[in-house]
Order: structure tokens, then C-alpha cells, then sequence
């Protein structure tokens, strides 16, 4: 029997344990033998539970100096707890698998040098893109093909949010909540909305497919809180969806990452990836684009990707990443042409506009090709805050 510990047992954690109980005999068959959750750490251990009580501790010590625990999952969320749990486990010589992206987009290459120090697993499957096996086979496509661009819908909450404001015209409030209660959003939606959760994926996404260290403040970010029924109306006339995009492109040993809105039109790859779906495309040398697709959050979705990186890690399948390029930071030159709703009223005669329309109290337009920075230089000289304006790159 090999004994194993949840770290955290909520969304995910439910989930993992539901997975690990129903295909236990496949477990077996594959291991060798039987995969047992010996202990499940919670802060609150005053809840109703329909599992046996007593392997439930709210002290990380009985897991991590239990030497039967070979394995830990790490899946509460808790930035600073977690870097704490996730350490001790690796220098324990226990593999760790955890789902959570903020620890491992912040620590990704102190993890990877500890498990390598103690020959140990570190998989973190489940931190990007939910259910979506994506980061094992990109670990084997960078062996084979170099892969110049990454790009992709990585954060459930905030596509279902827009693709409900879309559908049911509902307001971004609404649908907020039901994103929460479906246990999609992080604790604070703020990283969902505001594009954290898509950065801190394109951090590690792009890392491994450009073999570069990209940090997470190398990606540029704007998220999606200030859209407002009025553009949905406006976009969903001329047949365009908006969509919270993450994009890492690499071109003559330069780099540039961003994650921002974008308004597509129905002949792009990501246009019908709608609800709490994810999509991640990578392009190589060796095939134009290959396309994955799975739904982004949800307990057994986010489940099945840890039970994945469980029996990878103890069957000793896992490939190494590699950081072996030194790509430079190119987003100062990033432009694009842009979608701005602002109020209406303001001098906007200026020579980056392509296109104006006044619509009530606000007025809609599309930019030239400007650089991301001069459009945020505009909209400061015209006074405009960030919240009270929607930008969003068109394509
Ligand atoms: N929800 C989703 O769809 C997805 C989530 N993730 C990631 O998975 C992780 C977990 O998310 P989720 O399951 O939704 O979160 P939940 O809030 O549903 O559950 C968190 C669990 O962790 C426990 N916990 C929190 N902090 C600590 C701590 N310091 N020490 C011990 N236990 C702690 C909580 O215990 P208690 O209740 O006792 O406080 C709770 O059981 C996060 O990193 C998230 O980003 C990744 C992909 C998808
Ligand atoms: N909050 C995240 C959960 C999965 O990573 C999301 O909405 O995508």
C-alpha cells in the first residue's frame, strides 16, 4: 500500500478524493499496488463530513514526518502555507502535486531545483487550464519542436462570466456569484477577473514551451472588470465575442506576454470556446498549431488532472523541464489595433483613431495601431481612470 496526503479538501481536494475512491482498482492495477489517502490537513475541523473523521488534522507535522506518506497534494490555495508545505514536502522526499498556480508561478524554480535535489516528482498539471492535460505533453513537444507561441483561454470564471453576459445578457455581478458558487472562482476573484490566474498560467505555460525563465511580472496583463453590457451589445451586433486571452509569442530570441481582452471574430480557433472551457494552443516548427480543450475549473475536471500527475509521479513518469534560453523582454513594442469604450464628450480629435461612434453617454473606438503604452499614455491625458473605460485588443 502506498500511503499518500491531501493538503486542503475543498473544490479540488472533493474532487481528487472522489476520483482516487471510484477508480481505486485501476489505480491498483497500474501502481501495483493499492493508493491510500492516510491523512487530509484542513485549518476548520469542525465540519460534517461523509468520510472517516480520524484522518483529518489540521497539523502538517503528522504529514510531513510520517515517513509511510510518500506522496503529498497540495491543493489549498493559501499562498504562504502552501510554500511552506510544498518545501518541507520535497525535502522530506516526498513528490508533491498541487494545483495551485499563484505558489507555483511564484517558487516554479525553486520547486523544480528541490525535487531534482531529492530526486523526488514535482507536477502541477492542475495549475493550468483545469482538466486540460496540456503541460506533459508540452513537456515532451519542447524535446522535439520548438514551439514559438503559445496562446490560449486560461481562466474558467472569467470566460464564463462573458460568455454569460453574452447569452443571458445577465449583469457581470450575477454571474460572478454563480462562477463562485460553482466553486470556479479563487478565493479572491480578483485574480480571475483582473487576469491574475491567466498570468500566473502563461508564466509557467510559456517557461517550459520557450525554455526561458518568464516571470510573472514579464506578462503585460489587463483583465476584464470594467466590460459592461453596453460592449457585449455593441460587439455581439457585428457577430465578434470578447474573450480574456494569454498570449506568449517568440520571435529572434525576444519575447513578448500578454494577457488581455480580445475581440475575435468567427473565424478564430478560440471564437466558440464558451462557458467555464479552456483552450491552449501551441505552435512548432513541426506542425502549424496543436489545439487542446477541456473545461478550465470544477472539482472533478481539476480532480482528474491531480489523480493524473499522482500516477505519473508514482510510476516515475515525469520529464524535466528545460531552461536553457535567455529570450528578452520585447513588450515595450507591443501594439495592436484596440476596441476603447469611453465617455462621451471629451476633444478626441487625434490622429490614432481609425474609428468613432457615439453611443448615448459613451462613445466607441477603434485605434489604429498603437502601442500598448502610448493608448494607456492617451487615455491618462484625457483623464480617463482604467475602471471607468473598457479596452480590448481586436484581432
Ligand atoms: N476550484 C477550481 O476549479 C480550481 C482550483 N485550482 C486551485 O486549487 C487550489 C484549491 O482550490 P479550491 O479547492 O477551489 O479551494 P477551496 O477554497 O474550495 O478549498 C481550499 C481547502 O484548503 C484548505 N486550506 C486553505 N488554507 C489552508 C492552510 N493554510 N492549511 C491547511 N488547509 C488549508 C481549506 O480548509 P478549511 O476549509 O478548513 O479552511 C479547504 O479545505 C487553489 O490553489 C486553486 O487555485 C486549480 C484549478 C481549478
Ligand atoms: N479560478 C480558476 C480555477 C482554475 O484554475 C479559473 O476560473 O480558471
Amino acid at each position: 500500500m502506498i500511503k499518500i496526503a491531501l493538503l486542503g479538501f475543498g473544490t479540488v481536494g472533493r474532487g481528487t478524493y472522489e476520483i482516487l475512491t471510484k477508480k481505486s482498482e485501476n489505480i491498483k492495477k497500474v501502481i501495483g499496488e493499492e493508493v491510500f489517502v492516510s491523512k487530509i490537513l484542513k485549518r476548520n475541523l469542525n465540519f460534517q463530513s461523509e468520510i472517516d473523521k480520524s484522518i483529518f488534522t489540521d497539523n502538517f507535522k503528522e504529514i510531513v514526518e510520517d515517513e509511510e506518506i510518500k506522496l503529498v497534494v497540495e491543493m489549498t490555495g493559501d499562498l504562504k502555507g502552501s510554500y511552506g508545505y510544498i518545501k518541507e514536502a520535497l525535502n522530506a522526499g516526498k513528490h508533491v502535486v498541487t494545483a495551485n498556480k499563484a505558489v507555483v508561478s511564484e517558487y516554479f524554480e525553486e520547486f523544480l531545483e528541490l525535487a531534482e535535489k531529492n530526486k523526488v516528482a514535482f507536477l502541477y498539471e492542475a495549475a493550468v487550464a483545469g482538466s486540460i492535460p496540456i503541460i506533459t505533453p508540452l513537456k515532451t513537444q519542447v524535446l522535439i519542436n520548438d514551439i514559438t507561441r503559445v496562446r490560449g483561454i486560461l481562466n474558467g470564471t472569467s470566460n464564463f462570466l462573458l460568455t454569460n453576459m453574452q447569452v443571458r445578457k445577465s449583469e457581470y455581478k450575477t454571474i460572478l456569484k454563480e462562477a463562485q458558487e460553482l466553486g470556479y472562482a479563487e478565493a479572491d476573484p480578483y485574480d480571475d477577473v483582473e487576469g491574475m490566474d491567466a498570468l500566473r498560467k502563461l508564466r509557467i505555460l510559456s517557461t517550459i514551451a520557450f525554455k526561458t525563465k518568464i516571470r510573472n511580472e514579464d506578462i503585460l496583463r489587463r483583465g476584464i472588470s470594467s466590460i459592461d453590457l453596453s460592449d457585449i451589445a455593441y460587439l455581439n451586433k457585428k457577430n465578434y465575442k470578447v474573450k480574456l486571452i494569454a498570449e506568449a509569442i517568440i520571435n529572434e530570441g525576444k519575447f513578448k506576454a500578454v494577457v488581455e481582452p480580445v475581440i475575435l471574430s468567427s473565424d478564430d480557433e478560440l471564437y466558440g470556446i464558451d462557458g467555464s472551457v479552456n483552450s491552449v494552443e501551441i505552435f512548432g516548427e513541426n506542425y502549424g498549431s496543436l489545439v487542446f480543450v477541456g473545461e478550465g475549473a470544477g472539482s472533478l475536471p481539476t480532480g482528474n488532472a491531480i489523480v493524473s500527475d499522482i500516477l505519473d509521479a508514482l510510476s516515475g513518469h515525469c520529464y524535466p523541464i528545460l531552461i536553457e534560453n535567455n529570450l528578452i523582454n520585447d513588450n515595450e513594442n507591443y501594439a495592436a489595433r484596440y476596441y476603447v469604450r469611453i465617455k462621451n464628450g471629451l476633444d478626441l480629435s487625434a490622429d490614432w483613431i481609425d474609428f468613432i461612434e457615439s453611443h448615448g453617454d459613451h462613445v466607441i473606438i477603434e485605434t489604429k495601431e498603437v502601442k500598448r503604452e502610448f493608448l494607456l499614455e492617451q487615455l491618462k491625458t484625457l483623464n480617463i481612470k482604467e475602471e471607468d473605460c473598457f479596452y480590448a485588443r481586436l484581432n
